[in-house]
């Protein structure tokens, strides 16, 4: 098959695909979400789905907001209007007095990894791993530990048990962030800019767990600045600009033949293209 016709066909099964949700069930539903600093409105009335098998990956300028989006997401921001469906149900809205309320029962089912691991120095990593599972969400200590050591040997890392973050490489520790990420068998992992801070060789490895993830079917939430690997590891891409959804469509259009001219701008900086 030629480019055009595998274009064409791409297209053809995109159309499809953004039917409604045809063939999979949507997973997160933003209606109408607003979320403010102060004066800087970072989403406007944001609408934004993504289907249960979808790994969406979200791109837009510096400050466009995609961190947010995934914090709101995570139930670590509040917002100011609107709403966030999970899995067909209620998970976060505002009530009339204007406070945000977030379902913490569906919280539990979203995993989030950071650019900078946010691992406690003071512990081991299996306390780092146990700690949420055990204080907040009332796992017995052995199950935890059990899975625990299960997770980490995903991720090659059972030997680094009882070792100290400080004594770990950058990659290590991000492996050790994913892993504690995974210990409440969540439905839908977020992942902001998790190789940001690795060196190259790091980054190789990581991004490897999240193909591995991917391959596995999970939901994946990604932020990154490298369009090589959004491209790699997507179902499903977005722009975001000015608080507000620009194209959302497959990665193949999206970095091929970008419909909008903010979006084609962004990636001609990006990609060096012009
Ligand atoms: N806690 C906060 N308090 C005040 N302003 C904030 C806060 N967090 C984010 N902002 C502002 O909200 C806007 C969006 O920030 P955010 O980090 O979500 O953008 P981003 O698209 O992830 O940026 P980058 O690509 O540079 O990481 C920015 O203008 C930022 O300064």
């Amino acid at each position: 098959m030629n480019t055009e016709e595998n274009i064409n066909e791409q297209k053809a099964e995109n159309a499809i695909k953004h039917q409604g949700f045809l063939g999979s069930k949507p997973l997160v539903e933003f209606k109408g979400v607003t979320k403010r600093f102060g004066d800087t409105c970072v989403m406007d009335e944001m609408d934004l789905q993504m289907r249960e098998d979808d790994r969406l990956v979200i791109i837009g300028p510096s400050g466009s907001g995609k961190s947010t989006l995934l914090r709101v997401l995570m139930g670590l921001e509040p917002i100011d209007k609107g709403e966030i469906h999970f899995d067909s149900k209620p998970y976060v809205s505002v009530d009339s007095k204007g406070r945000t309320q977030t379902d913490l029962a569906t919280r539990s089912k979203v995993g989030m990894v950071f650019q900078h691991y946010t691992l406690f120095p003071h512990l081991s990593v299996l306390g780092n791993m146990t700690l949420s599972p055990v204080k907040v969400h009332g796992m017995g200590r052995s199950e935890a530990e059990d899975r625990a050591r299960e997770y980490l040997g995903r991720l090659g890392m059972e030997d680094k048990l009882n070792s100290y973050p400080g004594k770990l490489s950058g990659g290590q520790k991000q492996r050790v962030a994913i892993a504690r990420a995974l210990m409440l068998e969540p439905k839908l992992m977020l992942f902001d800019e998790v190789t940001s801070a690795l060196d190259p060789e790091m980054v190789a490895e990581i991004e490897k767990v999240m193909l591995d993830l991917a391959k596995q079917k999970m939901a994946m939430m990604i932020v990154t600045h490298d369009m090589y690997f959004a491209k790699k590891i997507a179902t499903e891409s977005v722009f975001i600009a000015g608080g507000k959804v620009v194209e959302k469509c497959d990665p193949e259009i999206m970095f091929n033949e970008p419909k909008e001219e903010r979006t084609k701008d962004f990636l001609n900086k990006v990609l060096h293209l012009k």
